[in-house]
């Protein structure tokens, strides 16, 4: 059943920097929608209307409960599920996918809750691992494992599939333990708008495979799905940034793979039967499945109430992606047992069906050797025939047998099929 990507705004409190440089609020929230407003408070301009709108104050656990959470429940039931956070530099969203020990993120509140809905679902067994990685500057770098600096992306029948380490755990600490030391090895760097902005984008998977059992025997199929829970860098000004060097370079980068991302939203947007541009870059190489592909997903659009031309382009682009359908199915594979029970029977039924094209291939060869050796046999007697033989006296047969076991063709073997009766049992053709 198709499904529409659901995209949220969330807008962050005014931080130290901004207060301290007398910015003020550009919008105000009022039932899901975003008014302009000036500096008097007056409604001046633009209005963007959601399916949900999050002011200031509000939770990163609301924001879990009303759009991740259903994703992370779909996911145990083996739907695929995407969540990402979208929005300019600094404007909230590692505070938002991340969080912090006061304020926890999406992914450890995900975390947390994947394995309290396990705990709840006592007749399947579940198998989760993890896998986290990077793009930067246009190159993925697994960081579970940073000795891999440039990881391979691999179409597969299945989707796209990322060549990264894969973690297998069972408790949500490990998991957020293996979050952490991921974290850590991000590409995060200090410029003018953020203290410690994200340098790269980041995508931690969760891949949770789960099987019915019956008194602890496997039954039914496989799910596999994959729960996507992606931090993008933010889109920025190298004027406002004051980027240089190493940095500059980085946001060129981060610039344009969001152009990428931008142009995808807009083709998918925008109607049917268009080639969409996923091949662009690697961040929408990876997303394919969760734009318009078999994935649920839900976007976090993160502004800062002092923005007005960013906050404008970002609502633009969030308005856009409302518009983009998925086609979310549960993933089922079949256990071993019943693959190994269907490959099986396959297997016989082919062999049976090559047995029987070779028995009448042999037959046939057999046959017609057999013919042109009876042939010669029967010409030594002359105008006998083979009712003659079978009916013939003692010398009669004598001489037969002289004459079988003379012709060179003949080996002594198991009995011929559908030899002629005449034939002495003990004989075969070659
Ligand atoms: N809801 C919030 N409440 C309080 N502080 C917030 C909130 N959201 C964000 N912040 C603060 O705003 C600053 C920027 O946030 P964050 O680093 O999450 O932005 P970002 O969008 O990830 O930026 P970048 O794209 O540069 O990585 C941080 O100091 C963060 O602590």
């Amino acid at each position: 059943m198709s499904d529409n990507i659901k995209v949220v705004v969330k807008v962050r409190p005014l931080i130290s920097r901004e207060l301290e440089d007398k910015l003020f609020h550009q919008w105000r929230v009022k039932n899901n929608t975003l008014y302009q407003i000036d500096q008097n408070g007056r409604d001046c301009g633009y209005s963007f209307t959601f399916d949900k709108v999050y002011d200031q104050n509000t939770e990163t656990t609301d924001v879990y409960n009303d759009i991740a959470k259903p994703i992370v429940e779909a996911a145990t039931a083996g739907f695929n599920g995407t969540i990402f956070a979208y929005g300019q530099t600094s404007s909230g969203k590692t505070y938002t996918m991340t969080g912090t020990k006061e304020s926890p993120g999406i992914i450890p509140l995900a975390v947390i809750n994947l394995f309290d809905i396990i705990k709840n679902i006592p007749d399947r067994d579940f198998l989760v691992s993890i896998s986290y990685v990077e793009i930067y500057n246009e190159t993925l770098i697994d960081l579970l494992n940073t000795e891999r600096k440039n990881i391979k992306i691999h179409d597969t029948l299945q989707g796209v599939k990322v060549d990264a380490t894969v973690k297998v755990t069972t408790s949500p600490e490990e998991v957020l333990q293996f979050m952490q030391e991921g974290q850590a090895n991000r590409q995060t760097g200090s410029t003018n708008m953020n203290e410690e902005s994200s340098r790269s984008h980041s995508i931690f998977q969760i891949k949770i495979e789960s099987r019915e059992h019956i008194e602890g025997e496997e039954v039914g199929c496989l799910n596999v799905s994959h729960l996507n829970l992606v931090d993008l860098a933010g889109s920025e000004r190298s004027g406002q940034t004051g980027a240089t060097g190493i940095r500059f370079k980085e946001g060129t980068h981060i610039n344009k793979s969001l152009s990428s991302l931008a142009l995808v939203i807009m083709q998918l947007s925008e109607g049917q039967n268009k080639h969409v541009n996923y091949r662009d870059s690697k961040l929408t190489r990876i997303l394919q499945n969760s734009l318009g592909g078999n994935a649920k997903t839900s976007i976090i659009c993160a502004i800062t109430p002092a923005a007005l031309e960013e906050t404008i382009s970002t609502l633009q682009f969030a308005n856009r992606a409302k518009a983009i359908r998925n086609n979310p199915e549960v993933n089922v594979v079949a256990t071993d047992t019943k693959m190994i029970e269907s490959l099986t029977k396959q297997l016989s039924s082919l062999k049976t069906e090559l047995e029987n094209k070779k028995n009448v291939e042999q037959d046939n060869h057999k046959l017609q050797k057999h013919i042109s050796v009876l042939q010669r046999f029967l010409s030594g007697f002359g105008q006998q025939t083979s009712v003659d033989i079978m009916n013939g006296n003692r010398r009669k047969n004598q001489q037969m047998r002289r004459a079988t076991i003379s012709t060179p063709h003949l080996i002594q073997d198991e009995p011929m099929p559908n030899a002629p009766r005449f034939c002495t049992p003990s004989l075969k053709y070659k």
